[in-house]
């Protein structure tokens, strides 16, 4: 890890991965990145953290705080206006991510939103086909009917993995909130990414729903090694599906620590 991220909060309980005695580089390294849009003030200011290969992070904050924007610098879609922004350095050869081209990160990244975007008149099936596009574009390979079947039989495997797999044919628009909010999981993990980003990834689904969709995500990323970082305004998610919570306030980041060591009048006084 950079020396520069030596100021920052040190508290990661969770030893870093080794493969043949080499320690494993972190996937997400921030470094006091600011982002402002136009002449407006800044959203981020001097953010910088580091996540490790396999960890899951909540990201916390009150509305406006800046957390997508943050996602989104993580995924390339915003520039850093000041500082820097690495993710899975050695697929993109330590390159920032803004520089390595949309399609290259897709392969690599998922990414699952609040609202699930799936194509509602297309099967189960085909949605997560979707998820190939990157790799494989052109409608052949995203049509249940044309797929080949190493991609259909692939696509039907995470769908099973989100306990979806025997309504593979339906509609998607025939199937619950957080039904379809599994698809998009499923769409995201098709192509075995190494990491995944998720924007309130349950916020339109009820507490029960919102819950088991969150322990699937988390379970699924668990499972395959995928390195998980959600927001959320739910604490409780936060609490019980992280390892980690970094909270931002105002653009800042005034929490980074392991979940177990935060207390929780910490975690709700955050709010105040
Ligand atoms: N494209 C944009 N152009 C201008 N301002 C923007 C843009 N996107 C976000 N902002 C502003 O940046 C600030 C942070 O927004 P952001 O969406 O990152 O916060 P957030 O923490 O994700 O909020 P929420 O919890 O409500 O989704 C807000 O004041 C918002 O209005």
């Amino acid at each position: 890890m950079s020396a520069s991220l030596a100021e920052r909060t040190e508290p990661v309980a969770i030893p870093p991965p080794v493969l043949d005695n080499v320690p494993v580089p972190d996937d997400v390294v921030v470094r006091n990145l600011s982002i402002a849009y136009g002449a407006a003030a800044p959203v981020l200011r001097g953010v910088s953290f580091a996540v490790r290969r396999g960890e899951t992070v909540a990201l916390i904050g009150a509305n406006g705080a800046g957390k997508s924007t943050l996602l989104k610098a993580c995924l390339g879609l915003v520039p850093p206006g000041a500082g820097e922004v690495q993710v899975l350095e050695q697929v993109f050869g330590g390159r920032a991510l803004r520089r390595s081209g949309p399609r290259e990160a897709l392969r690599t990244i998922g990414f699952v939103a609040q609202k699930h975007n799936l194509v509602l008149r297309l099967s189960v099936l085909s949605n997560v086909l979707h998820g190939f596009l990157a790799q494989h574009p052109g409608p052949r390979c995203w049509l249940q009917a044309t797929a080949p079947a190493a991609l259909r039989q692939r696509a039907l495997q995470v769908l099973d993995r989100v306990g979806l797999a025997h309504l593979a044919a339906r509609r998607a628009d025939t199937l619950s909130g957080g039904q379809q909010q599994r698809v998009a999981i499923a769409r995201a993990l098709v192509n075995a990414p190494r990491l995944i980003f998720a924007d309130e990834p349950a916020a339109s689904l009820d507490p029960a729903v919102g819950e088991e969709v969150m322990q699937i995500f988390t379970r699924t990323s668990r499972e395959t090694g995928t390195t998980l970082i959600f927001t959320t305004h739910h604490l409780d998610h936060a609490r019980r599906h992280a390892q980690r919570v970094l909270g931002l306030k105002a653009g800042m980041l005034v929490i980074d620590a392991p979940v177990d060591r935060l207390q929780r009048e910490e975690l709700h006084g955050f709010y105040d």
